[in-house]
């Protein structure tokens, strides 16, 4: 299937892309976890991995990620989340999507460490065009994309967050949110370079870059990384609040808007897909690459317990 974006997706997914939907039909299927009232709001769809309460009413999807333990992005979560994105944004019921985690404490540990060690340059490629894509998907959505951050942010949850247009994060000094790939001795690749600098401006993202800073909740607001810092208990209500006062404003003006102040970077990478893939697959496929990496994830296997 050629996306939006131009590119085509995992052959697995293309076959019948709305298989991996449990339901494809907006406002039939179970009832709400959690109980939130009737009415359109408290009917369901998804997938295994990505959970979607639309509400109808309001015009707002809450889509929640899960994929326990920690939402790690495989192939398959991200597949899942580009097509869900691609639903809802398809439906002009919708104007506004809530990204959320129904993981317990983690937002999303970022891109699978298992899907980058120890496979093939045909599976990184594959992989990164998904990264890619989803990137792509969100951060051109025309829909408002609101970041409900109940969890530890690192790195690709960091990514998804920064692709929205707005963040609200949890304030528990647990739940650090950044862009760390230095640590684990890889580099960010241009265009999150570029989202990190439109977001903090250029000298946080050169120290924060290097250093691969995880900020906390108070930091990461003083810095500009979220938005708001709020109570657990108050992400979800906040996020709706933030999503109202941004549906205020009537789409074609706001959408004209968003398209204008981010065009130049998703052209950047529209321009050079490919090569940003190869880049990304010789990098991946050097064993001093490799050997980090498998000792990063070694290390974050012994930490457990
Ligand atoms: C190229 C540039 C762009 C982007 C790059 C990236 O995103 S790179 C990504 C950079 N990401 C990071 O640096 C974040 C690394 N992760 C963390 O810092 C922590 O897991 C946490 C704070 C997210 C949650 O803490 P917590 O105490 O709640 O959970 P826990 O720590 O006990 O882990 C539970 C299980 O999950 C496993 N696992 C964890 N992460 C990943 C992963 N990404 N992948 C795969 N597996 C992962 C972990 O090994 C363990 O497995 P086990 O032993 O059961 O088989």
């Amino acid at each position: 299937m050629a996306l939006a974006s131009g590119v085509r997706f995992p052959a697995r997914a293309l076959l019948r892309p709305w298989s991996l939907l449990r339901d494809t039909t907006l406002g039939r299927s179970e009832p709400a976890a959690g109980g939130g009232g009737g009415g359109d709001g408290a009917r369901l769809f998804g997938s295994q991995r990505v959970l979607v309460e639309p509400d109808a009413a309001s015009g707002v999807a809450v889509m929640k990620f899960r994929n326990p333990p920690v939402n790690s992005l495989s192939l398959e979560l991200l597949t899942e989340l580009v097509i869900s994105l691609e639903k809802v944004e398809n439906d002009k019921t919708f104007r506004g999507v809530i990204l959320t985690s129904a993981c317990p404490r983690v937002f999303s540990a970022g891109l699978d460490l298992t899907e980058l060690c120890g496979r093939n340059p045909a599976h990184y490629t594959e992989y990164w065009k998904a990264v890619q894509e989803l990137w792509l998907r969100t951060y051109l959505s025309s829909l408002v994309l609101v970041a409900a951050i109940n969890g530890a942010c690192p790195a690709g949850g960091c990514i998804i967050a920064l692709a929205c247009d707005c963040r609200v994060l949890a304030d528990n000094p647990k739940y650090h949110i950044g862009l760390n790939e230095t640590l684990l001795g890889i580099t960010t690749p241009f265009w999150l370079k570029d989202t990190y600098v439109n977001t903090i401006g250029h000298r946080a993202s050169e120290q924060a870059l290097q250093l691969g800073s995880l900020f906390p909740p108070s930091e990461a607001l003083q810095v500009g990384l979220v938005d708001q810092v709020v109570p657990e208990d108050q992400v979800l209500s906040t996020a709706l609040s933030e999503m109202a006062r941004w549906l205020a404003v009537p789409d074609h003006a706001r959408q004209l808007t968003k398209t204008m102040m981010r065009k130049a970077t998703a052209d950047r990478l529209l321009r050079q897909r490919d090569a940003d893939i190869q880049n990304f697959v010789s990098f991946i496929c050097r064993d001093s690459i490799q050997k980090s990496l498998q000792v990063y994830l070694e290390k974050l296997r012994q930490r457990k317990g």
